[in-house]
């Protein structure tokens, strides 16, 4: 077998392809693998950051915005005094260390070839939507002409695009991209460009790139496009995934979020796994062209959280019903979840301990990607509860909790470390209720309090009592305590 194959990589990193009449191919593991496992990484064949406004819920357009780019390793934000590549001046970094690290990577072949700023004006001419489009049609033009990375260029001709399922004004806004890229390209220093040819690498970068998801204050952006053909072949959807994807330091790891069994399909989830049901499917039918038949789109219980949670239903229900907290996937879950608490603020676990064993294991997770889905459905309402008296506000954060909660249980299995950042960000929903409703001055002395570990986590005990009361009385009373110590705290 050529070493350098496609087949090699499979084979050495222990799992193997096969063909799937559903799917085309799927990739299998030939070994028990446990949670949190670095399963294969990869180096990108073409990665770029979006602008500052891009990737985020909140369309910014002025000049001046667009303009603004980020780290182009790290995608991180750039500081004032930024470090340039000294040959082309146009490449910008975050750290010399990003810099080095980008010009061993990639930049040297691109460096002296792909001119940033012709780019910036190809850009120019098209609407800002379409500009991200542009620039990763010419990184990617230049990265396959290169020809570097041999297994991921060999799997970039084997991916599907779906040319002929894209409607036919997506077709049209592809064309008018690649029409725009010929008149530049040698400018921008590509060689002569294939029009029709373009507009194919759109549709395939478009069902195979992967985005890098952060949240900056409070609002969830994807600040940078990654392709890799190669982990884009190997890995299919599920809306239960048992691997994540995740882009650091300037590359691509597949990673283990449950223990997975020899024989078993390795999944990622292309749609965000906390969407509900209707969006998921809409959005998987739109953009990958496939119906899904995981087993979570089976399964009725999920359907009727799917119900709650789906955008068209009128009104949230203020709580989840009794029943439904106590579904089988969802008790022992919460169980967890409040003996994890309860371990933080009695003290048996150190909050550092909590960092250290369990947020620190999920920093490279999309967790936050995914609780934002109930965190924006909450904020999408509260105007509603903007005015009304704290306990309503509470309340209202509770209920959106809830639905954070349900969802993890249904997309983690229990005891997932991915609790830990869960409890915060059930903290930060409770108290952003308080905020947006207007605190009472006891709650402002509060507030200059809450910025520390131990008042979120009692937030966060405050949500999870809603959820467990039914369960464990005893958690319930050391909690209470623990609250009303607090709230002597902030009154005094
Ligand atoms: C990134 S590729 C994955 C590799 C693909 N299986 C192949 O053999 O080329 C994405 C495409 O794979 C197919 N696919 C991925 N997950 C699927 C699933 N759960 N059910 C059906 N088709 C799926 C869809 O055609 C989708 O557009």
């Amino acid at each position: 077998m050529d070493p350098e194959s496609i087949d090699a990589v499979v084979e050495a990193h222990g799992l193997r392809t096969e063909e799937d009449a559903e799917k085309r191919r799927k990739t299998v593991s030939q070994r028990n693998i446990s949670r949190g496992t670095e399963v294969l990484s990869t180096v990108p064949l073409y990665a770029f950051p979006l602008r500052a406004n891009e990737g985020s819920n909140v369309q910014v357009e002025t000049e001046e915005v667009l303009a603004e780019t980020r780290c182009m390793y790290c995608f991180g934000q750039l500081p004032v005094r930024r470090p340039r590549c000294s040959q082309c001046r146009q490449a910008q970094y975050c750290s010399t260390k990003c810099l080095s690290q980008h010009w061993t990577q990639r930049h040297h072949s691109e460096c002296g070839t792909l001119n940033y700023v012709a780019i910036d004006t190809a850009a120019g001419k098209l609407k800002p939507e379409y500009r991200p489009l542009l620039r990763m049609a010419a990184g990617l033009t230049q990265a396959l002409v290169a020809g570097k990375q041999h297994r991921q260029i060999q799997a970039w001709a084997r991916l599907v695009s779906h040319r002929d399922q894209h409607p036919a004004y997506v077709l049209r806004q592809y064309a008018e991209i690649a029409s725009v890229l010929s008149t530049h390209a040698k400018a921008i220093g590509l060689p002569s460009i294939d029009k029709d040819a373009t507009v194919t690498m759109l549709c395939r970068a478009g069902c195979n790139n992967f985005m890098a998801p952060v949240i900056e204050d409070n609002v969830l952006c994807t600040n940078g496009v990654v392709c890799s053909p190669l982990l884009s072949l190997l890995f299919n959807h599920s809306c239960r995934p048992n691997c994540v994807i995740s882009y650091s330091d300037g590359r691509l790891s597949l990673r283990a979020i449950e223990n997975i069994e020899a024989g078993q399909e390795l999944t990622i989830a292309y749609a965000d796994a906390m969407l509900p049901r209707t969006a998921r499917r809409e959005r998987l039918e739109n953009v990958y062209f496939f119906a899904c038949t995981c087993a979570k789109c089976g399964n009725t219980d999920c359907g009727r959280i799917d119900q709650l949670m789906d955008r068209e239903s009128p009104q949230p229900p203020k709580q989840l019903s009794a029943d439904l907290t106590q579904l089988p996937e969802i008790a022992p879950w919460v169980s967890c979840a409040i003996g994890l608490l309860l371990h933080c603020i009695s003290g048996t676990v150190t909050s550092a301990q909590v960092e250290k064993e369990c947020l620190c294991a999920i920093s490279d997770l999309p967790s936050r990607e995914m609780s934002f889905a109930a965190f924006g459905y909450w904020r999408e309402r509260q105007d509603e509860c903007r005015g009304s008296d704290d306990g309503n506000a509470r309340l209202w954060a509770c209920a959106a909790s809830q639905y954070v909660l349900a969802f993890y249980a249904l997309n983690y299995p229990p005891s997932h470390p991915m609790l830990g950042l869960q409890c915060l960000t059930t903290a930060a929903l409770s108290w952003n209720a308080l905020v947006a409703c207007g605190p009472t001055e006891p709650q402002c002395k509060a507030l200059a309090l809450t910025r520390s570990r131990i008042t979120s986590l009692a937030h966060a005990a405050r949500s999870l009592l809603q959820v467990s009361s039914l369960h464990c009385s005893s958690v319930v009373s050391q909690v209470t305590l623990l609250l009303d110590q607090l709230d002597q705290e902030s009154q005094s």
